[in-house]
């Protein structure tokens, strides 16, 4: 049972034109604790058609949502806003229960999610237009902008909170609607999350939130000519799928996909700094987070010395169940997830790395394992091309700029990277060099709202938070008028 303030966030049904639904026949998906494995919660597991309700519902609600005031839609953002932020701790422990992590990064991923509301809710106040000078003194040309319709939203479950604010905030503070699908591991912060929608006066079918078999919910979702915009958040593989099912309705789709973040540290690093910089941006929610470093690249003069700075801090990590004080590992997901970091490791060895710390499934059993540093990687292993998706950091060693660079780029993913130098040429250089949507410089946490999240290429399409975000969800229209 999971201990809440606010029973009514504890929702087993699905939001559709504000009414709360099972599926129709009766199908449910069970949601486990990955910590215990123990099931937590059913939700309902709709059907294709109920999909089409849901995306007919927010047809409908869309002309009275559209033709509000932008500050009307702002207030009620806002209001949402402020019941993220009141019900946070109740957020949190959904997270911690349905995904696992750390309470207290729970917490702080509630609190996230509430700032890219409170963020949208200011700027559905800043859409604006321009005007153009004529090219003939009879006419006169505008340029406006306007909710691009109704919007789908599938999203993962590492962080099942911020994904989908992240794109329904933009959404509805340009006026738009919206139908989420969440991740099947992490239906009950989304549904959370609609309750407080519903709270805040966020009209009845301007906010779906439906649960459901992946790929028949998705089928509907793109192949629906009424659905104008998708915004997916998850795997590159999935995303090719959900880019090719979209292409027959020329959807505007925003992609935020898979990465394989470098992290480099140079000789003349701050090296305390940079070891705390990798810990922070590895072990994140167990290493499961889009921008976690994959590769840690560390310059020849001072591998020796991060490598034991690393080790240290990473045998000080706590592995425990979310809930517990102290805990700052989680369990991964699921089983193919530890196996796939169990496969990583087994390729690094065999092709000749070190292991300096952890490489063992945890004495928690489950799907626990131990944070590990692996020393003497090459890009030769899967774990250089692959992304990991937990708790492994493999150390490169590499002796000048121009070859870290070359390796740090020889991927097909372009999401984050970071490189620690307190040289300031060095950091223009290396800043313009690493082809990736974001790059952090001495440090290994760069995700907020007032950024432009996203990646270049196999990484994803378009930018999610800062005032690049909301274009995500307008449509650019002209007017030329004759006067004359
Ligand atoms: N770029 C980013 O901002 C970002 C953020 C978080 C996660 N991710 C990426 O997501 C991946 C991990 O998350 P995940 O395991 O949930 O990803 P995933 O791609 O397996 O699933 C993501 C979402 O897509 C749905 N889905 C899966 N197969 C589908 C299909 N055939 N049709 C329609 N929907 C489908 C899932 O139910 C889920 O809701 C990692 O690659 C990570 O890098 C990227
Ligand atoms: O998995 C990556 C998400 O985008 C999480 S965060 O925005 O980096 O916190």
């Amino acid at each position: 049972m999971i201990k809440l303030k606010n029973s009514a966030l504890m929702r087993d049904r699905c939001l559709i034109n504000g009414e709360w639904i099972s599926a129709s026949d009766g199908r449910e998906i069970e949601v486990d604790n990955p910590a215990s494995g123990k099931i937590i919660a059913r939700v309902p597991s709709l059907t294709g058609s109920e999909a089409e309700t849901a995306i007919a519902a927010a047809k409908a609600a869309l002309p009275g949502w559209s033709r509000l005031a932008a500050k009307d839609r702002t207030a009620i953002l806002r209001r949402w806003f402020t019941l993220i932020v009141e019900n946070a701790d109740d957020l949190a422990a959904l997270m911690t229960a349905e995904q696992g992590k750390p309470l207290a990064e729970a917490k702080g991923e509630a609190l996230y999610a509430a700032s890219f509301v409170e963020w949208f809710a200011e700027e559905a106040k800043r859409v604006y237009g321009e005007t153009v000078p004529a090219p003939g003194t009879d006419k006169r040309i505008i340029v406006m902008k306007q909710p691009i319709g109704v919007c789908a939203a599938i999203t993962p479950w590492n962080f099942p909170a911020a994904m989908i604010t992240r794109k329904a905030a933009p959404a509805l503070a340009a006026g738009c609607t919206m139908i989420v699908k969440p991740a099947e591991q992490t239906p009950l912060t989304a549904l959370a999350l609609g309750v407080l929608a519903e709270q805040a006066g966020i009209p009845a079918g301007v906010l779906q939130v439906i649960t459901g078999d992946a790929k028949e919910i998705g089928g509907v979702l793109t192949a629906s000519d009424t659905v104008r915009k998708l915004s997916f958040t998850g795997s590159t593989e999935v995303g090719r799928i959900l880019m090719a099912q979209s292409a027959p309705t020329i959807k505007k789709l925003s992609l935020e996909l898979g990465g394989n973040a470098p992290f480099i540290v140079f000789d003349d690093a701050d090296l305390d700094a940079a070891v705390e910089g990798a810990l922070a941006s590895k072990y994140r929610n167990a290493g499961q987070t889009c921008v976690c470093s994959n590769r840690i690249y560390v310059q020849s003069g001072v591998y020796d010395a991060f490598a034991e700075k690393l080790v240290a801090r990473v045998a000080a990590l706590e592995v425990g169940e979310g809930h517990q004080p102290g805990v700052t590992i989680g369990p991964l997901i699921d089983a193919s997830a530890v196996e796939k970091v169990e496969d990583h490791i087994a390729d690094a060895l065999a092709k000749g790395a070190k292991l300096l710390i952890g490489g063992q499934r945890h004495a928690l059993g489950a799907t626990f394992y131990q944070p590990t540093v692996l020393a003497q990687a090459t890009q030769q292993m899967k774990i250089a091309r692959e992304e990991t998706f937990g708790p492994v950091a493999p150390l490169f060693r590499f002796e000048t700029e121009e070859e870290v660079i070359a390796m740090a780029n020889d991927t097909e993913f372009g999401l984050a990277a970071y490189f620690y130098t307190e040289n300031v040429r060095r950091t223009w250089r290396v800043a313009e060099a690493l082809e990736y949507g974001m790059v952090g410089h001495n440090s290994g946490l760069i995700s907020n709202e007032v950024a432009p999240f996203g990646g270049v290429k196999q990484s994803g399409l378009g930018r999610e938070g800062s005032h690049h975000g909301i274009d995500e969800y307008l449509e650019i229209k002209y007017l030329c008028s004759v006067i004359a």
